[in-house]
């Protein structure tokens, strides 16, 4: 055969295969045959619903498909299906019946962080995922959580401290941004023991946004320039990673986003890397790349993952290094930790008790533990000491790490948006705020001696975080696969294949009118004895926190840390929204059909929210897409310090 026939069939069998997959895409006859039977929109060639999660924003158009189509709908994230849930005692059953969640996000990451006993928390499973979660699960004991209290009252001060500067200055200021600053602080020191310098070293660089933008705002230039700066062919990085034994693969892409966990700028890195992930996770928003492994067959998946590898985009690149940059602070920390250890154990071993552990504020960091629950900035010690990992002789250097990522990214993302959420919800809400202000001044101590009974001693604050996390709760979502060697779950008269990825819409529930007398209004009394007329008429319907063995480990950890900051920062400051800077909510799918069903109080609780939100120059939070729910291009505020007599008892 000659050159030349070669190269014609290759081409004809290139343009088959090309026309195949397209052809394939736009019929899409598996997934519309397997799930004929569950209502929800038509499949639409390719994109399936992506145009209406990118114009209305994913959660509002499960709103609205909830009024539309019942509890039980399926939704096309590309040629992919959801089954969307939106029934509490059946959303109790998914969590509950199935363990595992779906592999999403890293259909272009590659190496053996793709390994399932190389997960984080979150996305391990089965046995893995039981023995992982043995080990982490101290950290979160009620006593470890209270042990922290004290240092999230002084890191929210030290934010205190920060803003009162920024007052004087008289400029407007990102609530969401600085309160993740606050977040990723407590992260540091109150898991690894390590001041993460967030206050410090993103003063420079915070910005306004244009009022008609409506992306995120990161410093992520910045970033990666100074990571890059800080240690590109760093030696220090290059032999941290070749004494931990981690992957040849990993060590390259961690030298070149080094960055140093002690310096100041590390905290404004890790900030704005965990920012670019989660906005990265959303799936409308991310490369090129990730929108072609999400619209293509499985099967293409090793091509599109080579491509963004070889020719990355600009986001993709942003991604790599933003998980780089993660890791790369994640694996020094390890690293520190066990040369800490290793000092620690030779100095007793001589008889020498000056060496006193981490350097951290409160932080011992050996997992000193008494009566099961650690200390202070012990989660690593946690991680070490574990034993029964997948080889019988503990985590491994890379387990520990992906471990570390995940706190460092679940501990500062979901908690962030939850402090940011109850914030707006005070500031736009004055009578609330009073009455905040009035339980704060009762208090005799200092907030944080409170810890063990903040329901008794705060109830309207925790109702106020309750009542924010009920409008605005962060993951938005709970997400389960059916397992896949099963046999198909029944959900409400439909039978879900095995191997489905089901996601329960915590979102659309607690939003639901026929749920939630007067739904759509922030109403803090719903949560206090006497109002159980306002009350959820199925308490399954309220999950910020997920339900069943996969519910958030962290949230008794979050709750404290948001009840504490939201006292610390309003005994200080009023927040006077600045409209003009906040992104314009986009159309709602939903609105017109809940005025047309004439919901209990919609009408009149439409009304009443049409008029203040004009009042207020007609605009409402907007909030993201992503794998969590943010408010999009922060929350802007003006920052006005309050008069003495409502500061706390010190
Ligand atoms: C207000 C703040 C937080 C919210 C709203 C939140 C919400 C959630 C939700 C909805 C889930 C999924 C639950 C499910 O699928 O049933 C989850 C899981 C998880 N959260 Fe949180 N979370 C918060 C704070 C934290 C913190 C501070 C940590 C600590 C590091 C954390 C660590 C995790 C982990 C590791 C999982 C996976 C647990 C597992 O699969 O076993 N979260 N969270």
């Amino acid at each position: 055969m000659s050159p030349l026939t070669v190269l014609v069939l290759l081409i004809k069998a290139v343009s088959f295969a090309v026309l195949g997959c397209i052809a394939y895409l736009v019929i899409n006859p598996v997934n519309r045959w397997k799930y004929r039977h569950i209502p929800g929109p038509c499949y639409r060639a390719i994109f399936g619903n992506l145009p209406e999660f990118r114009k209305y924003g994913s959660h509002e158009f499960m709103v609205a498909c909830r009024a539309k189509y019942g509890p039980v709908f399926k939704l096309w994230f590309g040629h992919r299906v959801w089954v969307v849930v939106c029934d509490p005692d059946l959303g109790k059953r998914v969590n509950y019946k199935c363990l595992n969640r779906p592999q999403i996000g890293d259909a272009l990451i590659r190496g053996p962080v793709t390994r399932p006993e190389n997960k984080g928390l979150f996305f391990t499973r089965d046995d893995v995922w039981r023995m992982v979660h043995r080990v982490w699960q101290p950290a979160f004991y009620a006593d470890s959580v209270h042990a922290c209290a004290p240092l999230m009252s002084d890191t929210s001060r030290r934010l205190v401290t920060r803003l009162q500067g920024l007052a004087g200055e008289g400029r407007p200021v990102d609530l969401w941004r600085e309160v993740g600053n606050l977040t990723m602080a407590i992260v540091g020191t109150a898991a690894y023991g390590i001041d993460f310098h967030t206050f410090d070293a993103d003063s420079a660089t915070q910005q306004q946004p244009a009022a008609s933008s409506t992306s995120v705002k990161l410093p992520l230039a910045a970033a990666v320039a100074a990571a890059a700066a800080a240690g590109a062919p760093s030696k220090a990085a290059q032999a941290a990673a070749a004494a931990s034994h981690l992957p040849r693969s990993m060590h390259s892409g961690l030298a070149a986003a080094h960055v140093d966990v002690g310096q100041r700028a590390v905290g404004a890195q890790l900030v704005s890397s965990a920012q670019t992930l989660f906005a990265s996770m959303g799936g409308t928003s991310g490369s090129i790349y990730q929108m072609a492994a999400l619209l293509l067959p499985d099967s293409c998946r090793p091509l599109v993952a080579w491509a963004a590898h070889t020719f990355p985009d600009a986001r993709f690149t942003a991604v790599m290094n933003a998980r780089a940059t993660v890791s790369s602070a994640s694996m020094q920390l390890v690293q520190q930790f066990k040369q800490r250890q290793q000092q620690q154990e030779d100095a007793s071993a001589s008889g020498d008790a000056g060496l006193g552990g981490n350097a951290a504020p409160g932080g011992s960091g050996r997992v000193s533990r008494s009566g099961g629950a650690i200390a202070p900035g012990s989660f690593l010690g946690l991680l070490l000491a574990a034993r029964g990992g997948t080889d019988g002789h503990g985590l491994s250097d890379l387990q520990m790490i992906m471990q570390a990522n995940t706190f460092t990214l679940a501990g500062y993302e979901t908690t962030a948006n939850a402090l940011a959420f109850s914030l707006w919800c005070i500031s736009t809400h004055p009578e609330a705020e009073a009455r905040l202000l009035q339980e704060a001044a009762a208090a005799a101590q200092p907030f944080h001696a409170y810890s063990r009974d903040m329901e008794q001693q705060f109830p309207y604050t925790c109702a106020v975080v309750s009542e924010a996390l009920r409008l605005y709760p962060p993951g938005a979502t709970t997400i389960r696969e059916v397992p896949p060697a099963g046999r198909p779950l029944q959900l409400g008269g439909y039978a879900v294949a095995p191997g489905s990825s089901v996601f329960v819409a915590s979102y659309v529930m607690q939003r639901d009118p026929e749920l939630w007398p007067r739904a759509g209004e922030f109403l803090p009394e719903r949560w206090l004895p006497g109002n159980e007329h306002l009350a959820a008429k199925n308490a399954a319907a309220y999950l910020p926190f997920g339900s069943g063995a996969r519910m958030c480990i962290g949230y008794r950890f979050a709750l404290q840390e948001v009840r504490l900051g939201l006292l610390e920062l309003l005994s200080q400051f009023h927040f006077e929204v600045q409209w003009e800077l906040m992104v314009p909510p986009p159309p709602q799918p939903h609105q017109q059909q809940q005025q047309q069903q004439g919901v209990e109080g919609g009408a009149e609780a439409g009304d009443k929210q049409q008029q203040q939100q004009q009042q207020r120059g007609s605009r409402a939070l907007r909030t993201a897409n992503g794998f969590t729910l943010s408010p999009v291009g922060g929350i802007w505020v003006k920052l006005e310090p309050r008069v003495p007599e409502v500061q706390p008892a010190v």
